[in-house]
């Protein structure tokens, strides 16, 4: 197989200052992934993964089990504490993304990456118009011409079935699901090769939720772009990833193809989460 477009190996992130107890990762028990030394919470353990070109990699685990953690890490808005990631068509794959200096990331942020956050106002400045939002992202990865900006940002917003008269007006006036589409168009709007999305529908109506899971498959089909989709919701995972890593406490415990975990899961935590996904 092709070397994978992101590779992660051995992530470690931990809040809190540490100790020499805890610095040996198996001293943290798999119930609990708190230092009962020091108190650290060591939110990602260990994690590795690969993302391949055009894939969708689903994340899985319950509120706290570190997903958020990993993939604010992967978007540099957290330090890791130690770790690897390469990018395969960064430096040839050969540099860890995390030790490269803040001018260098900030050039893999606006050139190879989007980040679309569950909280919109994490992602979208809400004093701009939702075309401004994202001629900022444009500006940021080197495009200046107006016009380009203004028919990058039409084709987006279109693409996101935003109604183009809204372009110049406040997302903060939108709907939840809009905004979101707003958040995607702008994530998307430097061709990044990797997406990452982060609960992107919880906390919105069903039918809401569906139209934007609907759209997210639309743009990686016509698109071909990587994604890591982190969810809590096992249903939404289903919907969108090609194979699905699932976390506990920190640690990755169970990864695969998506139907095979679905059908066949093996570790105690994901037959529990595919048993109440199967009887809700
Ligand atoms: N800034 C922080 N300071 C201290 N602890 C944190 C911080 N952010 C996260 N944590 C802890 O790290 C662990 C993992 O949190 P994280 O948000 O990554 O989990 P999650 O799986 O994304 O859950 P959720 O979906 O609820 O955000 C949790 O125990 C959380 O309390």
């Amino acid at each position: 197989m092709n070397k994978p477009l992101l590779q992660v190996t051995n992530v470690n992130k931990r809040y809190g200052a540490g100790c020499s107890h805890c610095e040996d990762s198996k001293s943290i028990s798999v119930e609990d992934n708190r230092c009962t030394v020091c108190g650290s919470i060591w939110a990602c353990l260990d994690v590795s993964l690969d993302l391949h070109k055009g894939e969708i990699l689903g994340i899985v685990g319950e509120s706290g089990s570190g997903k958020s953690s990993l993939v604010k890490s992967l978007y540099f808005d957290d330090e890791i504490t130690s770790g690897i990631a390469t990018i395969s068509t960064y430096k040839q794959g050969e540099e860890n993304i995390f030790t490269e200096s803040a001018q260098q990331k900030r050039y893999i942020r606006n050139h190879l990456m989007g980040m679309v956050y569950q909280n919109p106002w994490l992602g979208l400045k809400m004093s701009f118009s939702s075309g401004g939002n994202i001629a900022e992202k444009l500006i940021a990865s080197g495009t200046y011409h107006v016009g380009a900006i203004r028919e990058r940002a039409t084709e987006l917003l279109d693409h996101m079935e935003i109604p183009l008269p809204r372009m110049d007006e406040l997302p903060r006036t939108f709907s939840g699901g809009m905004q979101q589409r707003v958040q995607i168009s702008k994530a998307l709007a430097n061709n990044p090769p990797i997406l990452l999305l982060d609960e992107v529908t919880t906390g919105l109506d069903l039918s809401v939720q569906a139209k934007v899971l609907d759209l997210i498959r639309k743009i990686q089909r016509e698109l071909h772009i990587a994604m890591i989709v982190v969810s809590h919701d096992l249903g939404v995972i289903r919907m969108l990833a090609d194979r699905t890593l699932v976390m506990r406490h920190g640690r990755v415990v169970e990864q695969g193809l998506t139907d095979q975990i679905l059908e066949d899961p093996q570790h105690p935590y994901t037959q529990q989460l595919v048993h109440s996904l199967l009887h809700v």
